[in-house]
Protein backbone atom coordinates (compact mmCIF):
# COMPACT_ATOMS: atom_id res chain seq x y z
CA UNK A 1 0.00 0.00 0.00
CA UNK A 2 1.22 3.47 -1.14
CA UNK A 3 2.67 5.71 2.00
CA UNK A 4 1.24 8.78 -0.20
CA UNK A 5 -2.06 10.16 1.19
CA UNK A 6 -4.66 9.50 -1.67
CA UNK A 7 -7.09 12.36 -2.52
CA UNK A 8 -9.63 10.94 0.22
CA UNK A 9 -7.36 11.23 2.95
CA UNK A 10 -6.12 14.83 1.91
CA UNK A 11 -9.82 15.97 1.83
CA UNK A 12 -10.71 14.14 4.65
CA UNK A 13 -8.21 15.44 7.13
CA UNK A 14 -8.51 18.98 5.54
CA UNK A 15 -12.55 18.38 6.52
CA UNK A 16 -11.37 17.57 9.82
CA UNK A 17 -9.27 20.98 10.37
CA UNK A 18 -12.52 22.81 9.32
CA UNK A 19 -13.81 21.41 12.73
CA UNK A 20 -14.42 24.75 14.40
CA UNK A 21 -13.08 26.89 12.04
CA UNK A 22 -14.72 30.46 10.20
CA UNK A 23 -18.02 29.55 9.14
CA UNK A 24 -17.43 32.97 6.85
CA UNK A 25 -14.95 31.55 5.19
CA UNK A 26 -15.17 27.52 5.11
CA UNK A 27 -18.52 25.87 3.53
CA UNK A 28 -17.34 22.96 5.36
CA UNK A 29 -17.43 25.16 8.84
CA UNK A 30 -20.66 26.83 7.73
CA UNK A 31 -21.89 23.00 7.31
CA UNK A 32 -20.53 21.84 10.88
CA UNK A 33 -22.05 25.41 12.43
CA UNK A 34 -25.40 24.38 10.53
CA UNK A 35 -25.52 21.59 12.13
CA UNK A 36 -25.90 17.42 11.36
CA UNK A 37 -29.35 18.33 9.91
CA UNK A 38 -27.94 20.14 6.74
CA UNK A 39 -25.28 17.89 6.48
CA UNK A 40 -27.79 14.62 6.07
CA UNK A 41 -29.85 17.31 4.13
CA UNK A 42 -26.73 17.89 1.66
CA UNK A 43 -25.99 14.00 1.35
CA UNK A 44 -30.04 13.17 0.13
CA UNK A 45 -30.06 16.14 -2.36
CA UNK A 46 -26.70 15.29 -3.62
CA UNK A 47 -28.18 11.61 -4.07
CA UNK A 48 -30.88 12.76 -5.76
CA UNK A 49 -28.90 15.20 -7.69
CA UNK A 50 -26.95 11.87 -8.47
CA UNK A 51 -29.89 10.00 -9.80
CA UNK A 52 -31.39 12.88 -11.77
CA UNK A 53 -28.26 12.82 -13.59
CA UNK A 54 -27.94 9.39 -14.69
CA UNK A 55 -31.47 9.12 -15.68
CA UNK A 56 -30.68 12.26 -17.84
CA UNK A 57 -27.24 10.71 -19.44
CA UNK A 58 -29.45 7.70 -20.88
CA UNK A 59 -31.70 9.86 -22.78
CA UNK A 60 -28.32 12.16 -23.67
CA UNK A 61 -25.32 9.75 -23.62
CA UNK A 62 -23.32 12.27 -21.77
CA UNK A 63 -22.32 11.07 -18.42
CA UNK A 64 -20.08 13.48 -17.43
CA UNK A 65 -22.78 15.10 -14.90
CA UNK A 66 -22.90 11.76 -13.58
CA UNK A 67 -18.88 11.94 -12.27
CA UNK A 68 -20.24 15.99 -10.77
CA UNK A 69 -22.66 14.72 -8.94
CA UNK A 70 -20.87 11.35 -7.59
CA UNK A 71 -18.47 13.86 -6.51
CA UNK A 72 -20.33 16.06 -4.79
CA UNK A 73 -22.40 12.92 -3.22
CA UNK A 74 -18.37 11.78 -2.04
CA UNK A 75 -17.59 15.28 -0.82
CA UNK A 76 -20.68 15.43 1.64
CA UNK A 77 -20.30 11.63 2.91
CA UNK A 78 -16.48 12.71 3.68
CA UNK A 79 -18.37 14.96 5.94
CA UNK A 80 -20.68 12.57 7.49
CA UNK A 81 -17.80 10.48 8.40
CA UNK A 82 -15.87 13.31 9.90
CA UNK A 83 -18.79 14.07 11.75
CA UNK A 84 -18.87 10.50 13.32
CA UNK A 85 -15.07 10.89 13.71
CA UNK A 86 -15.02 8.09 10.81
CA UNK A 87 -12.23 8.21 7.88
CA UNK A 88 -12.11 6.78 4.68
CA UNK A 89 -9.97 4.58 5.04
CA UNK A 90 -12.46 2.56 7.64
CA UNK A 91 -15.01 2.39 4.33
CA UNK A 92 -12.35 1.29 2.32
CA UNK A 93 -11.26 -1.23 5.02
CA UNK A 94 -15.02 -2.44 5.21
CA UNK A 95 -15.00 -2.52 1.28
CA UNK A 96 -11.89 -4.64 1.40
CA UNK A 97 -13.16 -7.12 3.96
CA UNK A 98 -16.80 -7.71 1.61
CA UNK A 99 -14.52 -8.14 -1.45
CA UNK A 100 -15.05 -11.62 -3.09
CA UNK A 101 -18.30 -12.10 -0.92
CA UNK A 102 -21.55 -12.35 -3.08
CA UNK A 103 -23.96 -10.08 -2.31
CA UNK A 104 -26.48 -12.75 -3.18
CA UNK A 105 -24.57 -15.33 -1.18
CA UNK A 106 -24.13 -13.07 2.07
CA UNK A 107 -27.71 -12.57 1.56
CA UNK A 108 -29.24 -15.88 1.62
CA UNK A 109 -26.53 -16.83 4.21
CA UNK A 110 -27.98 -13.88 6.90
CA UNK A 111 -30.23 -15.64 9.61
CA UNK A 112 -34.41 -14.63 9.41
CA UNK A 113 -34.95 -11.38 12.11
N1 LIG B 1 -14.64 18.98 -2.60
C1 LIG B 1 -15.21 19.97 -2.13
C2 LIG B 1 -16.52 20.35 -2.59
N2 LIG B 1 -17.34 19.81 -3.51
C3 LIG B 1 -18.45 20.58 -3.52
N3 LIG B 1 -18.32 21.60 -2.64
C4 LIG B 1 -19.29 22.67 -2.33
O1 LIG B 1 -20.51 22.10 -1.95
C5 LIG B 1 -21.50 23.13 -2.06
C6 LIG B 1 -22.81 22.49 -2.42
O2 LIG B 1 -22.87 22.27 -3.79
P1 LIG B 1 -24.21 22.57 -4.58
O3 LIG B 1 -23.89 22.36 -6.02
O4 LIG B 1 -25.30 21.74 -3.99
O5 LIG B 1 -24.41 24.11 -4.34
P2 LIG B 1 -25.62 24.91 -3.72
O6 LIG B 1 -26.89 24.50 -4.35
O7 LIG B 1 -25.22 26.36 -3.82
O8 LIG B 1 -25.58 24.40 -2.20
P3 LIG B 1 -25.88 25.13 -0.84
O9 LIG B 1 -25.07 26.41 -0.78
O10 LIG B 1 -27.34 25.34 -0.76
O11 LIG B 1 -25.41 24.14 0.20
C7 LIG B 1 -20.96 24.17 -3.03
O12 LIG B 1 -20.66 25.34 -2.27
C8 LIG B 1 -19.67 23.53 -3.52
O13 LIG B 1 -18.64 24.47 -3.79
C9 LIG B 1 -17.13 21.47 -2.03
N4 LIG B 1 -16.52 22.24 -1.06
C10 LIG B 1 -15.30 21.86 -0.63
N5 LIG B 1 -14.64 20.75 -1.12
C11 LIG B 1 -13.33 20.34 -0.53
O14 LIG B 1 -13.29 20.75 0.83
C12 LIG B 1 -12.15 21.58 1.06
C13 LIG B 1 -12.46 22.58 2.14
O15 LIG B 1 -13.43 23.52 1.68
P4 LIG B 1 -13.74 24.83 2.54
O16 LIG B 1 -14.20 24.37 3.87
O17 LIG B 1 -14.80 25.62 1.79
O18 LIG B 1 -12.44 25.60 2.62
C14 LIG B 1 -11.83 22.17 -0.30
O19 LIG B 1 -10.47 22.55 -0.39
C15 LIG B 1 -12.15 21.01 -1.24
O20 LIG B 1 -11.05 20.09 -1.22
Amino acid sequence: MSDTPSILDRVAQTIESRKGADPTTSYVAKLFAKGDDAILKKIGEEATETVMAAKDARVSGDASKVLYECADLWFHSLVLLARFDLTPQQVLDELARREGISGIEEKAARKPD
